[in-house]
């Protein structure tokens, strides 16, 4: 295989409406905060990233929010190689929804070990209702990576990717395999 399609990454983000999804992604990808609130209905972003001396070629998925009732995409599991799942730390039900967004992931992929990174958004805001042990404990029940950021003041933004890429090299490694775990389903 071409070392140019191992080195290509797909990675999507999801959460509850509001959470700050589109504003990490774009602070990630064009370094500037975005004040004003656009919902998403979706976008994709690329971008070069270096983890551990080797170059990533990112695909950056940025979906519109979800919730309870949202129905997870195909195109949000197929050919996707791992998860960034946002809550804001100002919002308790945001937060609940990561389990529920991550066991929608689980189910569709049919297997309970995604490469994933749970991210507190918003830690500038005084008004916090999930404190990071909270955070932290999630990620560890999940086997997932957990940060705290915020895209208003460019903190840990960068870090959200170096982590997921992480967690998908950790398993990819020991699979020794490119293919994401959902691109190999068949359809029949
Ligand atoms: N204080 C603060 N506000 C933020 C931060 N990140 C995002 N926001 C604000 O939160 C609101 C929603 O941000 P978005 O990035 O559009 O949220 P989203 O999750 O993409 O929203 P959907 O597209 O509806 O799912 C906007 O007004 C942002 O300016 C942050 O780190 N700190």
């Amino acid at each position: 295989m071409a070392s140019n399609t191992l080195r290509k990454r797909k990675i999507a983000v999801l959460g509850s409406r509001s959470v700050g999804k589109s504003s990490l992604v774009i602070q990630f990808i064009e370094n500037h905060f975005v004040e004003p609130y656009f919902p998403t209905i979706e976008s994709t972003f690329s971008k070069g990233v270096v983890y551990k001396g080797v170059e990533y070629d990112c695909d950056i998925i940025d979906t519109a929010g979800q919730d309870e009732y949202s129905i997870l995409s195909s195109k949000h599991a197929i050919g996707i190689h791992g998860y960034v799942l946002v809550y804001s730390v100002a919002s308790r039900r945001s937060f609940d929804m990561i389990q529920i967004v991550y066991d929608k992931i689980a189910d569709f992929c049919g297997k309970n070990d995604i490469p994933c990174v749970i991210v507190g958004s918003k830690t500038d805001l005084q008004s916090r209702q999930v404190p990071p042990s909270e955070g932290e404990e999630l990620a560890k029940l999940n086997k997932a990576a957990w940060v705290e950021t915020s895209a208003k003041n460019n903190v840990n933004v960068g870090k959200v990717f170096e982590l997921c890429l992480a967690e998908i090299e950790k398993r990819s490694a020991s699979s020794q395999t490119d293919q994401p775990e959902a691109g190999r389903c068949l359809i029949m």
